[in-house]
């Protein structure tokens, strides 16, 4: 197997000294080239404070842990290399496109401008790289758009362009917070279908932040699901949809609308808990209808895995207490399904 090109380790964002907010407490993930991961959760979670944290872009807390991206450590590197990744390696495409330009600058310029920080081309040679990438990300007459400022654009249209400065240094990961939440259902379908085309033709890895489970699950391989601040279970698209091990991920799964299956929505009942005084134990128990008292409100869940989804199965991980002995468990907990427990920092290890 290759390396990975973005290798997270206990990943940790705190904002405040004195009471501090701790956004992001301890994730790890890898992503290998080619790969499509997608990040979904409730909002308030911490997906967009994780990846901004991957990229130099939290400038008001702290960021702890390792990122290593192709092997060199971003988290403590110079504002000057972090700059150079964001510019080449990673494209960032954000919620609010019409934010990623300069409002009194030409949407152009703004890209020739992109594709000269990083490239080695004349201006002449920049500018028809930047009418390629306007017409690759799907604007119409892109030559003559070229010189429309950006308040000119329509909410998709600006989408569109703000792709395209993201894909102005040929990245080789594109990291995409909301890219389609505000947009028109019919414009947000386009977008999906943009990003999977980029995907496939640049042979780009995607990382994936959403709250909407539907377009996560039509761009993304793999799936992680974050509640209050930690991963609670990570899997392939199918191991996830299918057979959800977690009861946040079930829960979460009850309270969103489905692809392609009608169904009565059940939303989460209570709210996610404040990140600056989380919950003992489990971060979930208080709304957990499986919650065990003396259990789940205790140490921190044990991280289970589990062998399922045929052969090129991805690795299955829920952090639950349901699967261990002390929790009398229920039809909701398969304890034969579990391979094997990894006791999360902190915790007991389950016995089996
Ligand atoms: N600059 C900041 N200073 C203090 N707290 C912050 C800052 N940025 C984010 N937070 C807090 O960090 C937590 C996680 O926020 P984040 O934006 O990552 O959530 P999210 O999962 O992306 O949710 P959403 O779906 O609403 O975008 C929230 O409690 C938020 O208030
Ligand atoms: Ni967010």
């Amino acid at each position: 197997m290759s390396e990975p090109l973005l290798r997270v380790e206990n990943l940790r964002t705190q904002f405040g000294r004195r009471d501090p907010l701790v956004a992001v407490d301890g994730i790890s993930y890898d992503l290998r080239a080619g790969e499509t991961l997608g990040i979904v959760g409730e909002s308030g979670a911490g997906k967009s404070v994780s990846v901004r944290s991957l990229v130099g872009l939290i400038d008001d807390g702290e960021v702890a842990g390792s990122v290593e991206w192709r092997g060199e450590e971003l988290v403590g590197a110079k504002p000057r290399e972090l700059r150079a990744v964001r510019g080449s390696g990673i494209g960032m495409v954000f919620q609010n496109a019409e934010a990623a330009f300069d409002p009194i600058e030409t949407v152009g310029r703004q890209i020739v401008e992109a594709v000269r920080a990083n490239r080695d081309l004349s201006k002449r040679d920049a500018r028809t790289e930047a009418i390629d990438l306007l017409e690759e990300v799907g604007i119409g007459d892109p030559a003559g758009r070229f010189d429309d400022y950006p308040h000119e654009y329509s909410g998709g249209m600006a989408q569109r362009a703000g792709i395209a400065m993201a894909l102005a240094g040929e990245p080789d990961l594109l990291i995409a917070d909301e890219p389609t939440t505000g947009l028109d259902v019919s414009v947000q379908a386009g977008i999906v279908d943009l990003f999977r085309d980029l995907v496939a033709e640049r042979d780009m890895s995607l990382l994936l932040i959403s709250h909407d489970l539907g377009v996560v699950s039509q761009l993304c391989e793999r799936i992680m699901v974050m509640y209050a601040g930690r991963i609670v279970e990570r899997g392939s698209r199918k191991q996830l949809l299918d057979s959800p091990r977690h009861p946040y991920t079930g829960a979460f799964l009850r309270s969103v609308p489905d692809v392609d299956v009608r169904k009565d929505l059940e939303p989460i009942g209570g709210s996610p808990p404040s990140l600056d005084d989380p919950p003992a134990g489990c971060r979930f128990h208080p709304r957990c209808p499986a919650a065990e008292a003396g259990v789940c409100d205790g140490a921190a869940p044990p991280t289970v895995s589990f062998e399922d989804g045929g052969e090129d199965a991805e690795r299955h991980e829920a952090t639950c207490h349901g699967y261990t002995d002390a929790h009398p468990g229920g039809d909701a907990f398969d304890r034969e399904a579990v391979e094997w427990i990894e006791p999360a920092d902190g915790a007991e290890r389950g016995e089996r």
